[in-house]
């Protein structure tokens, strides 16, 4: 398991890893001498290779150092250009490097980086070891000069310590911009920064030094990277003598007048990894995604105006609902009146307001009340209108059913979630407090895809792909979450793998189509493919 960590939690680590005997110049140096084998690695041959180190105040700087020396000792020829870091006989590892008699530049004496820009130009590696973890506030000035010597096009590769410097380790905002590496060695643990935009792609290749540390310390606070090893002991089994009741069955709500197509996807999406029966519910307005998978069965249901689905629809669903082991709410639904309703009194939301308008439906004893009364929900996807309608209800996460459901919002559909005008900059702190308030599972989607569960567990998945910046990308994943919550995944687990799945078939999209004019229904063959090459 690759655990992603915050600078708290990565400072705790080391203070433990302290008191367990470890040193902080041992872990220093461990953490060097990781990132000078990745850097040598890359190098090829060291010898006559030219390598500059960029030497900040801090630990970072020190790591850098001690990377120098390595690399140095390994045959390069290496330049030390320091910024705000004064020499203390204390710091040792300077020292050692000043006993091989490497080349010093203080930026100090540097102040138009006319010798830097020297320096870089001749340079075959340039190790960015300005600011690490410790960066805490925008960068700026000279800082800011020098890193802007490293901007892209260049002819040096850019290996970045820990974080390209500028990068928060938290957030992974670069507020007053940042180095832009090639690569970007972690030292022990993964920070956060690391894989939240625009620190992702700040970033490059992300590699790992390996530190000594207690493990086990801080486990159940810290994100899981969603890896193939995560997710694939989830797979469901296919049992040879299994049939279609194995699977469970799926029904779809989802797509209207203005959005048909939503129910489309949604729906082959939950067939694709292996539902075994799916049931689109809804009007006319649906019959013509019915229509291109007819593997799917249908549920009329009552339309209100222009096809939507209102409240009248309850007592349909109502009747249907028990069959089914999972249901797909909202893709392409629309916002509409009478939809709003219907999904209020759906997830038994309807406030005194609205049980006065629609009194005569739950009044007394009736059979009608009966019918109309809110169902039992199987574990249920909600998505796209149906966390914008469910956005609109008071005080609707007091009143939701808890562990009930996985909603998968992108960062607007969370923003009006939270009822907020901008995201924080933290989003996977976010989507873990979401998740524990509302008590349900959230999936925050974008580049990179936060998985949130109620218990403080989260993975983070890392599969940034503009191949799937395309309208119904998201309908397909929530239909795919669906499809794996019917096999009987729990939510947490059926939303981890599905986002997998879904990155994963969308590789493959890529890898044939490119990175433009793939279409989301292109997802769908590639599910099975991408499941065949997890099992
Ligand atoms: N301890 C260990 O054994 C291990 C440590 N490790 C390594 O240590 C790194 C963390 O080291 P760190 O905590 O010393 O912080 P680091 O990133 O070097 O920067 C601190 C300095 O930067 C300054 N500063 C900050 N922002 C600034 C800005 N925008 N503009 C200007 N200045 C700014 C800040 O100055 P101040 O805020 O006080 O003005 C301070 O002087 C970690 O990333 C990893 O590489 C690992 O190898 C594991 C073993
Ligand atoms: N650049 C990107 N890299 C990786 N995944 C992306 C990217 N852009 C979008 N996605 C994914 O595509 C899906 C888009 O979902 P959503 O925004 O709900 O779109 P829609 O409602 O049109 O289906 C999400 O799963 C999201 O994570
Ligand atoms: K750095």
């Amino acid at each position: 398991m690759q655990k992603i960590v915050t600078q708290t939690e990565m400072y705790a680590l080391e203070h433990a890893a302290v008191a367990h005997g470890a040193t902080w110049e041992g872990l220093m140096e461990q953490a060097g001498w990781g990132v000078a084998q990745v850097a040598l690695a890359r190098l090829g041959d060291p010898k006559g290779r030219r390598v500059v180190v960029l030497v900040g105040p801090g630990n970072n700087g020190g790591d850098g150092l001690v990377v120098a020396r390595h690399v140095h000792d390994a045959g390069a020829q290496v330049a030390l250009y320091f910024w705000r870091r004064q020499f203390a006989p204390s710091d040792a590892n300077w020292q050692r490097c000043r006993t091989r008699g490497l080349a010093e530049t203080m930026a100090a004496d540097d102040p138009t980086q006319t010798s830097l820009r020297k320096l870089v130009a001749e340079a075959d590696l340039v190790v960015d070891a300005l600011l690490g973890m410790g960066t805490s506030r925008p960068v700026e000035g000279p800082l800011a000069a020098i890193i802007a010597t490293l901007q892209p096009p260049r002819r040096p590769l850019v290996l970045a310590i820990d974080l390209p410097s500028g990068v928060d380790a938290g957030t992974g905002a670069a507020p007053g911009g940042a180095v832009c590496a090639d690569l970007t060695v972690a030292t022990g643990l993964p920070k956060r920064g690391l894989l939240l935009y625009p620190g992702r792609r700040l970033a490059g290749t992300l590699e790992l030094a390996i530190l000594e540390l207690p493990h086990d310390y801080l486990e159940t606070t810290m994100s899981d990277l969603l890896r193939a090893a995560e997710v694939q002991p989830l797979l469901p089994a296919r049992p040879p003598d299994a049939h279609k009741g194995s699977f469970g069955k799926v029904l779809v709500l989802a797509g209207s007048l203005h959005f048909p197509g939503a129910a489309y996807l949604a729906c082959a999406g939950a067939a694709r990894v292996g539902a075994g029966l799916v049931t689109l519910a809804g009007g006319r307005a649906v019959l013509g995604s019915a229509m291109r998978l007819p593997e799917a069965t249908l549920l009329p249901l009552a339309e209100g105006d222009w096809g939507a689905v209102g409240p009248g629809a309850l007592a349909e669903l109502n009747k249907a609902l028990p069959n089914y082991q999972a249901l797909v709410l909202g893709p392409g639904m629309g916002q509409g009146e009478a939809t709003g309703e219907f999904l209020q009194r759906l997830l038994g939301l309807e406030t005194p307001k609205s049980r006065v308008r629609v009194g005569f439906l739950i009044d007394s004893n009736s059979d009608e009340a009966t019918e109309n009364a809110a169902p039992d929900l199987p574990p249920t996807v909600l998505d796209a209108d149906g966390l914008n309608l469910l956005a609109k209800i008071e005080e609707w996460h007091e009143r939701l059913p808890r562990e009930r459901f996985v909603f998968t919002p992108h960062p607007g559909e969370m923003r009006r979630l939270l009822g907020v005008e901008q995201l924080p900059a933290d989003l996977v702190a976010t989507a873990c407090e979401a998740a524990k308030r509302w008590g349900q599972v959230v999936v925050l989607k974008g580049a990179t895809t936060i998985i949130a569960s109620p218990d403080g567990r989260n993975r983070i998945h890392d599969g940034a792909n503009p191949a799937l910046a395309t309208a119904g990308t998201g309908d397909v994943l929530a239909g795919v979450i669906g499809g794996l919550l019917a096999q009987g995944l729990a939510p947490y687990d059926a939303a981890s793998l599905g986002v997998f799945l879904h990155g994963a078939a969308a590789a493959r999209v890529r890898a044939t189509l490119g990175d433009a004019g793939a279409l989301a229904s292109d997802l769908l063959p590639e599910l099975p493919r991408a499941m065949l090459e997890l099992r």
